[in-house]
């Protein structure tokens, strides 16, 4: 069988996505913006984790909202977006998407993922996509979720997801905690009714924000979801159900608009802080490997 190394998962990104023409454009989530903010410790946060970097009272955060995909000029009415964050310098990067779970639970569905959807002799073999969707369970029950999601109005009504499970230390036991995290709007999850869809241009969302940061900060909660006794822990296809203990780490605070310098940037989600350590599931270091090959490629 194939070998789905980060190589030859870079490669599949490149015949997907590429472009001939602009072969420095960012190969997934391509379309995006940056903006600055700062992120804000909880106090309760720094006592209970073992996180030095929390002990600040600030920490200087920039940002990137993007969508999903290769598309430079991709509708911002598709239902997939990401939102990356550099805290200091490099002293905490987090890399999310508006998903909680992933379609790929391993790099050999990751690979298949980008595989059925390379056209071939310039055609998109629908009906095998429409196939395998159904034959593999992370597919369909990604496809699944995704249907069931709106198209947001805001990146400030957007809720954005770790989706892999991260460790946190305790600063009482010394042990680490699972968890996955996420940044949840304080305005609200708001999605478009499907009226305003019909009405609605495909570029809104950077316009959107301007307006937002020149009147008041765009202000989401950092939350950690700590991981239940049964939880699949290494598993980016799994949702977790029921009630969870949560710790809110602290608020991010975004502020001004900066344009799209940072769109040639890298953000890496290996970079975390002293407390903090990676998770341990299939994908994460592939992932990791696949960034560093593609910022390479962009020089
Ligand atoms: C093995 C799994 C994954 C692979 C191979 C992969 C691949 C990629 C690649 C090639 C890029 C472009 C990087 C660059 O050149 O700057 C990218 C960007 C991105 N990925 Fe992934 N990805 C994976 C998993 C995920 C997951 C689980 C999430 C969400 C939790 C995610 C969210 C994002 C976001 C938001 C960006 C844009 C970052 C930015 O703003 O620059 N990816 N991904």
């Amino acid at each position: 069988g194939q070998i789905y190394n980060a190589q030859k998962i870079a490669d599949l990104f490149y015949k997907l996505n590429g472009d001939a023409k602009n072969p420095h454009k960012k190969i997934n989530h391509t379309k995006g913006f940056c903006a600055l903010g700062v992120f804000i410790p909880d106090e309760k946060a720094s006592a209970r984790l073992d996180i030095p970097l929390l002990d600040k009272a600030s920490i200087p955060t920039e940002v990137r909202y993007s969508l999903s995909g290769g598309n430079l000029h991709a509708s911002d009415k598709s239902k997939g977006r990401g939102m990356a964050l550099r805290m200091g310098k490099d002293d905490w990067v987090m890399v999310m998407t508006n998903a909680p779970i992933n379609f790929a639970k391993n790099p050999e569905e990751f690979g298949r993922y980008l595989e059925i959807r390379i056209p071939k002799n310039g055609h998109v073999d629908q009906e095998k996509i429409k196939r395998t969707t159904q034959e593999v369970a992370s597919f369909r029950n990604f496809a699944h979720y995704m249907q069931g999601v709106g198209v947001t109005d805001s990146v400030a009504h957007t809720r954005y997801y770790s989706t892999h499970t991260f460790y946190f230390k305790d600063k009482q036991t010394q042990r680490f905690l699972p968890a996955r995290f996420s940044f949840v709007p304080v305005a609200g999850v708001h999605d478009l009714t499907h009226a305003e869809l019909k009405r609605t241009g495909n570029d809104f969302l950077e316009r959107d924000f301007k307006d937002r940061v020149a009147k008041a900060p765009i202000v989401y909660n950092m939350v950690l979801e700590l991981a239940n006794k049964n939880d699949p822990t290494n598993d980016t296809t799994k949702l977790w159900h029921g009630k969870h203990e949560e710790i809110k780490v602290g608020q991010l605070r975004v502020q001004t608009y900066k344009g799209h310098g940072c769109n040639g940037e890298v953000f890496m989600p290996s970079m975390l802080p002293s407390g903090v350590e990676p998770p341990k599931d299939p994908l994460f270091e592939l992932r990791n490997e696949v960034y560093s090959i593609t910022f390479s490629k962009r020089q």
